[in-house]
């Protein structure tokens, strides 16, 4: 049987947690009455109430006092100032989420009590379209039960798995990040399109479909990306004229530099 959740409060109500709480209402976990966000902006917060039916507050202590599972979903850069309002409400009720890139659960306890039940996580983007990539890692005041909600809340909204705290700047590098990596891949492909002649609707649909299928090819088969690359080059042919350009724009070192600066980067926002 699926797991429901408590009332779920959104510290921060931006890009991501929109893209939460669309994916999540979509699934059917919970109701979007039964979400609250904490917001300072009024535009925001009618934007939220207007399109998701969320309940809105700018308060801390109305936060608290109505939901036991929390999601931090501010800047990593704001988050000292802003959970220092949030600190004197919590309890050993609640249970935290934090999905702020680099923000350590030890610098989470320190700002938000020892005692407190604390998970770390990352996700991406696509949850807003229920095929988001989530991993997650729980402080030692976590319980099995909390796993579980956990578990229940990202999985709802795409794939979940539990990895050790060391390996989550690595996660936001590659899949947190990861979807601005694609989109410019996304739009280079449609660029390269046009430049061979297409028109840009018709570059535009022709790649986002083969991105989107290339990906379920991959999912749904199992087999190695390099047996699928395979597949396409013909001897002599089309693809390996092309990926002949890749390699000499060492588009693999690239992309593996752009994944290594994230994930440092990350690292450096927890500093
Ligand atoms: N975007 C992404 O793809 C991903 C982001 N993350 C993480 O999610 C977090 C949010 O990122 P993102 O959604 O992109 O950023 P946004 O800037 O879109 O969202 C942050 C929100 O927090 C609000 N805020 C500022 N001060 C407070 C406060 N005192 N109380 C409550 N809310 C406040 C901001 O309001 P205002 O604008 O009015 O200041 C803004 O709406 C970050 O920590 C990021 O690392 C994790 C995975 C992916
Ligand atoms: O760019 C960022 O810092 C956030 C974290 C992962 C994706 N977006």
């Amino acid at each position: 049987m699926r797991s429901s959740i408590d009332t779920l409060g959104f510290v921060g109500g931006g890009q991501m947690a929109e893209a939460m709480i669309r994916g999540i209402v979509a699934s059917g976990l919970t109701t979007a009455e039964k979400i609250m966000v904490a917001e300072p902006s009024v535009f925001r917060r009618d934007a939220l109430l207007n399109q998701y039916g969320v309940v809105c507050t700018s308060e801390a202590e109305m936060l608290c006092h109505s939901c036991k599972v929390l999601v931090l979903a501010i800047k990593p850069q704001l988050a000292a100032t802003v959970l220092a309002e949030y600190r004197p409400f919590l309890t050993s009720e609640h249970l935290v989420i934090s999905i702020m890139a680099g923000v350590t659960l030890h610098t989470l306890a320190g700002w938000l009590g020892d005692t407190i039940r604390l998970i770390r996580v990352m996700p991406n983007t696509p949850a807003l379209v229920l095929a988001g990539a989530t991993a997650f890692s729980p402080n030692h005041h976590v319980t099995d039960q909390d796993r579980k909600t956990a578990s229940a809340l990202f999985s709802a909204v795409g794939s979940c798995v539990e990895v050790p705290e060391s390996q989550l700047d690595a996660v936001t590098g590659l899949s947190g990040s990861g979807p601005g990596y694609v989109f410019t891949f996304i739009e280079a492909m449609i660029d390269g399109g046009v430049l061979a002649g297409l028109p840009r609707p018709v570059a535009e649909q022709l790649v986002l479909q083969t991105v989107y299928g290339s990906a379920k090819l991959a999912l749904e088969t199992g087999d190695h990306p390099a047996v699928l690359k395979g597949k396409v080059t013909s001897p002599g042919g089309t693809t390996i004229a092309g990926i002949q350009v890749l390699e000499d724009g060492a588009l693999r070192g690239v992309v593996m530099g752009a994944i290594e600066a994230a994930t440092e980067r990350s690292r450096e926002l927890g500093a």
